[in-house]
């Protein structure tokens, strides 16, 4: 296995809630650090892919009605389902959460081994409650407010109102974020770069780099 340069890789937990811009600042982070980043819905996919045991589990729960014409999970239509149902969600979050966590728990691992990069991403909306602070060193949330997070949702994704509403039911409070994060960057601006210079100076101050 590969050792090379960074010998104590941190590993950084990027959370908050829908649309806040957490993919853009990790994009942002891949480009300029060259950071390793682990996005838990990808992972979420991954796992759900047809055949694994993540996918038999929950074609047995919320049969065919949520099966693509190629037999893959529609997620629109799983997510219709579960977004509109707290009990149902709790049962999908069951059999797909484990399986991410373990995903992420050997990527991290195995990055760490090869210490080819200066730190370590891992990013999800559910980080807090899933205790990913037992992966992470530090978890820094980030914020949007309200107006522009419907904005850009609208805009970029489509989503209306009432999914947005039915996301952020399923979510942790604006308030819970700040009380359990060690930093919070507000993302509300329109100037990307704004939200870029605090994650720059969070990383200096924060002993990322
Ligand atoms: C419900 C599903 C099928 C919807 O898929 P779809 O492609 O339409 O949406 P996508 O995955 O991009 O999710 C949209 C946003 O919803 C939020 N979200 C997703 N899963 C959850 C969840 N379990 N609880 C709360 N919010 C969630 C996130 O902010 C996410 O970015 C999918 O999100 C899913 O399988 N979720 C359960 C697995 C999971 O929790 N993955 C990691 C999320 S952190
Ligand atoms: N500062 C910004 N100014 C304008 N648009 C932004 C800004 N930050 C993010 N966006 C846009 O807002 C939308 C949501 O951002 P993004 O996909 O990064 O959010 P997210 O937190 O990863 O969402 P999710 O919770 O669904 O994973 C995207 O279209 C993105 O381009």
């Amino acid at each position: 296995m590969q050792k090379a340069g960074y010998k104590y890789m941190k590993v950084l937990g990027i959370t908050g809630q829908v649309g806040a811009g957490k993919s853009t600042i990790l994009a942002y982070l891949e480009e300029k650090y060259r950071a390793k980043v682990i996005q838990a819905d990808q992972v979420g996919h991954l796992v759900m892919e047809p055949d694994t045991s993540c996918y038999k589990q929950i074609c047995s729960l919320f049969g065919e009605q949520i099966l693509a014409a190629d037999q893959k999970i529609d997620r629109k239509k799983l997510g219709a389902i579960v977004f509109a149902d707290q009990e149902k969600l709790a049962m999908l979050n069951a059999i797909v959460h484990p399986a991410v966590k373990e995903y992420i728990r050997t990527a991290v691992y195995l990055e760490k081994q090869k210490a080819c990069v200066p730190f370590v991403v891992v990013e999800a909306a559910l980080l807090l409650e899933e205790h990913y602070d037992e992966i992470c060193d530090e978890i820094w949330y980030i914020y949007v407010d309200d107006a522009a997070r419907r904005v850009r949702l609208k805009q970029s994704r489509g989503y209306s109102d009432r999914k947005i509403d039915d996301i952020l039911k399923n979510q942790q409070k604006d308030s819970v974020f700040r009380k359990s994060c060690q930093f919070v960057v507000d993302n509300s601006s329109d100037f990307v770069e704004n939200t870029f210079e605090q994650m720059d100076r969070g990383l200096k101050e924060h002993g990322f780099l």
